[in-house]
């Protein structure tokens, strides 16, 4: 969360001339409701079993960037739908640079919490080996802004791979 995937992959579509689709937008387009409020309605493991479902159809698609959602990583299912079906990138960010992007934004319910840099912390310890596991390239996020990233992805994936 707060890692720039949102709007790290918008720009890198935008560069590339390619859709770009988020999971959480999906997710909320075919729910026809917000993140917090199915957090709140059907729990964590309802609004993962969605996030799952919307994964499985979107990495289907070939052409597209694709943004998920910080935690659909701890599903076995998605590593492996993300991992076979498209390039990955881990878009790696300190837990303090987290915390200030994150901080006036209500929309993640996991951060709802009394001590947000904890629960942060706790986060990325259980989820940094998996993305690791899955990422076939790692960037820092903490130099540059937005669009800069994008273009480091293009220039490390090589257009090539892309054609
Ligand atoms: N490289 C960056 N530099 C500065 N601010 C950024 C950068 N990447 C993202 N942000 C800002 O951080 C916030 C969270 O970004 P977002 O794309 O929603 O992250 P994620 O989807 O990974 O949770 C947004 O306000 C966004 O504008
Ligand atoms: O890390 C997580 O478990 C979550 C991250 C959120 O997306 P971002 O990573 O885009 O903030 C969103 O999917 C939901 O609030 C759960
Ligand atoms: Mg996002």
């Amino acid at each position: 969360m707060g890692a720039g995937k949102t709007t790290v992959g918008r720009h890198l579509a935008d560069l590339l001339g390619r859709s770009f689709i988020d999971s959480d937008h999906e997710i909320e387009a075919r729910t026809g409701a917000s993140i917090p409020w199915i957090f709140e309605k059907e729990g964590e493991s309802g609004f993962r079993q969605r996030e799952q479902q919307v994964i499985d159809y979107l990495t289907r698609r070939s052409g597209i960037v694709l943004a998920t959602g910080g935690g659909a990583i701890m599903r076995q299912e998605n590593r492996e739908f993300l991992k076979q079906r498209g390039i990955v990138i881990y878009l790696y960010t300190p837990v303090e640079m987290q915390l200030a992007r994150t901080s006036r934004d209500r929309n993640r319910p996991l951060l709802q919490v009394a001590n947000p840099e904890q629960k942060l912390k706790e986060l990325l310890s259980l989820r940094d080996p998996l993305y690791r596991q899955v990422a076939h390239h790692v960037i820092p996020t903490s130099d540059g802004s937005a669009r800069d990233l994008a273009q480091k992805i293009i220039q490390l994936i090589g257009l090539n791979t892309l054609r």
